[in-house]
């Protein structure tokens, strides 16, 4: 009858598949040399492993009965994995910090002014349309707050529907899916903006509005220099700005404040537009140069920039636009027209349409 040493000795001598022995390994467990001479233990092994283990089971069993143990227990168990430590890192994503890619949207150009009524929107409308007449996948964004213009310009009313309740179901005409802050509000009522509201409102109109897969969103902002203009650099990446101005100074001096915010906001200036640029007579052809004409010009090749077109100031392009008909749909062939088609084409030609 083998006391305690003489049984750890015995099985000593025993190995497990990996070759060490089932003392040293640790696998052997709880061991109880009884006064009658009666062994018991715990082999506790990889329940993986389970069928290699059984051999070296009977084999200790054999051993001690052998050296005179009546009864030998062995009891083969297979140990609980451990469980994995609690994660504590934060369960939500963390947001992204920097500018984010709207969903299905390939590029954004961001259409702007330094100065108030020069032309802004209706560039924006006919630049859209002309994409979309040259084969683009366009949307467009009216992000002016201080006078949406867009739902006029594309001849779309009525309020954007929401079936989820979540996203934004936006409107369509002319080829152009459109949404304008000003659809989400009523048309008589005056909205007085402030700074976070209208943050989340553009977030809104870029993030949950169901935008489709787009070439190009055309962003048509408020004129200067506030706080869509930064929401939306710092929000959006932004493939870059077009700068509209007429060529009076003090619109020339308000676009180079645009533009030095820009470039403050690394967002590229793809080119400047001079508007309003001459009066052509619709009676007698004679043409005028209303407010100067060419300061745009100048100041494009003094900054480095591209000057993209020089649109005239011209009766039809005001009355397309008010009758909910850009030029671009309503009279496609006029010369006003194919000044848009150009900047169209600069900008596709640049690779961000
Ligand atoms: N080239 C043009 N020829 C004739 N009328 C024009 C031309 N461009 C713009 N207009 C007219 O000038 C007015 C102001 O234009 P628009 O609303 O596009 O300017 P904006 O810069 O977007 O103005 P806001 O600062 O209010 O957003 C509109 O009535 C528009 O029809």
């Amino acid at each position: 009858m083998p006391d305690r040493d003489e049984v750890l000795t015995l099985l000593k001598g025993i190995k497990g598949p990996g070759g060490e022995d089932i003392v040293s390994s640790g696998v052997m467990r709880a061991l109880n040399v009884g006064e009658d001479g009666s062994v018991r233990f715990v082999m506790e092994v990889p329940p993986k492993q389970a069928a290699q283990w059984q051999p070296v089971q009977e084999q200790a069993e054999t051993t001690l009965k052998a050296a005179g143990a009546p009864k030998v227990m062995i009891a083969l168990t297979g140990h609980t994995e451990k469980a994995p430590p609690p994660d504590l890192k934060p369960q939500r994503k963390a947001e992204p910090a920097g500018p984010q890619k709207i969903p299905g949207v390939n590029h954004l150009i961001a259409v702007a002014s330094g100065k108030g009524g020069v032309g802004k929107s209706t560039v924006s409308a006919n630049l859209a349309c002309a994409l979309a007449q040259q084969g683009r996948r366009v949307g467009l964004l009216d992000a002016d707050v201080y006078g949406p213009s867009q739902p006029r310009m594309l001849g779309v009313s009525g309020r954007p529907a929401s079936p989820d309740g979540k996203t934004i179901l936006p409107l369509r005409n002319h080829g152009v899916t459109m949404m304008s802050i000003g659809l989400m509000t009523n048309e008589d009522q005056a909205v007085v903006w402030r700074g976070p509201m209208l943050m989340g409102a553009l977030q809104q109109m870029m993030m949950q509005v169901q935008w489709g897969a787009l070439d190009v969103l055309i962003v048509d902002l408020p004129p200067g220099t506030g706080d869509v203009q930064m929401t939306l650099a710092q929000k959006a990446q932004v493939d870059g700005a077009v700068i509209v101005s007429t060529p009076q100074d003090v619109a020339l001096l308000d676009a180079r404040k645009g533009i030095d915010m820009f470039k403050q906001l690394n967002v590229p200036i793809l080119g400047m537009i001079e508007n309003m640029s001459t009066h052509i007579c619709s009676k007698c052809g004679h043409e005028e140069h209303v407010f100067g004409h060419g300061g745009v010009a100048a100041e494009a090749a003094k900054l480095g920039v591209p000057l993209l077109a020089e649109v005239p100031l011209d009766l039809q392009i005001r009355l397309a636009s008010d009758g909910g008909a850009p030029i671009v749909v309503s009279q496609p062939d006029s010369p006003q027209a194919q000044a848009f088609h150009a900047i169209a084409k600069a900008l596709v030609d640049q690779g961000v349409a």
